[in-house]
């Protein structure tokens, strides 16, 4: 299966915090949907695949090739919509219409026209009266114009209405059915990766904590209860991060054949969810 994103050993250093030693790979043709907490690099690392930041150490390739002889032709097959207005503010859709179409070989008027009537925009007024949804929505007609293999955003669902959230999500899908398209994106809103996403990448602190396919997350990770008193040394092995309450304990388990092992019915394992896994992932690492 080909890669239409490698990050290798990817170190991004700032004051403070860094990204470090990503290793990445998303495949043509699915949704990866990558996720972390406020500050864990997700922008960071967004900026790398685009080439707005150069990593310290390490190699970014898309569609297999090299920014530094490649720049225009992978910006030309890429789709960007980031939360932020890229675009001069006192212009109006049209006039950024008219700078941005000769950029891309495969502009389609059309298509743009399509998108703006669809999403509501309107065409005369100037950039900075849109609200930040209508900003979004802007980002995304230009991003989708130009027939983009693969289709890079960060947080584009926020700001966004619920409703329109809802559509853009269906817009994705269909965008999805021809196969050889690749949409990466991050969020917050963990429920929408539900909806669309094949492969989950997960960051924490400037770390990749996992990229896994949505079943092999739901395979792999479950939420464990039980009495406290099931709980030693050894037995707390079998989980990431454990609460403990009065009333008994909560863990993450990465490992549910250990878990069923060690014991048996005497706990309940449920499914977890994005958010338990980021949640419990937080706490720390129990058995690192
Ligand atoms: N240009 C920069 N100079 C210094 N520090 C930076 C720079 N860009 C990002 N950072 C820092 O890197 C860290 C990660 O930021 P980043 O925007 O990648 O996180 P994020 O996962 O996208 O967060 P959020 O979900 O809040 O958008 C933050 O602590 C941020 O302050």
């Amino acid at each position: 299966m080909e890669n239409v994103i490698e990050l290798k050993n990817v170190t991004k250093k700032f004051k403070g915090f860094s990204v470090n030693n990503i290793n990445l790979q998303v495949k043509r043709g699915f949704v990866t949907g990558f996720i972390g907490a406020n500050g864990a690099g997700k922008s960071t690392t967004i900026k790398t695949m685009m080439n707005l930041l150069k990593p310290d150490a390490g190699e970014v390739k898309l569609f297999g090739l090299d920014y530094k002889t490649h720049e225009k032709e992978i910006k030309e097959r890429i789709g960007f919509v980031y939360d932020g207005n890229i675009f001069f503010e006192g212009l109006n859709l049209k006039d950024i219409k008219r700078i941005v179409a000769p950029a891309y070989k495969h502009w389609d008027d059309t298509l743009f026209d399509q998108y703006v009537e669809q999403f509501e925009l309107p065409l005369n007024k100037a950039i900075k009266t849109f609200s930040k949804g209508m900003q979004m929505k802007a980002s995304l007609a230009i991003a989708l114009s130009h027939h983009a293999e693969l289709i890079i955003m960060d947080e584009p669902t926020a700001g966004l209405d619920p409703i329109f959230r809802r559509e853009l999500l269906d817009l994705l899908q269909e965008l999805m059915v021809d196969g050889n398209r690749t949409i990466f994106f991050s969020t917050h809103i963990t429920t929408d990766l539900d909806r669309i996403a094949d492969y989950i990448a997960f960051i924490q602190k400037g770390k990749l904590v996992f990229n896994q396919s949505i079943h092999d997350v739901a395979e792999n990770y479950a939420l464990v209860k039980g009495e406290l008193n099931l709980l030693d040394r050894d037995t707390e092995k079998a989980f990431v991060h454990i609460h403990r309450a009065s009333t008994g304990f909560e863990a993450l388990t990465d490992n549910i054949k250990a878990v069923k092992n060690i014991f048996g019915d005497t706990v309940i394992i449920e499914r977890a969810s994005l958010e338990d896994i980021m949640y419990y992932f937080k706490g720390g690492i129990h058995h690192a």
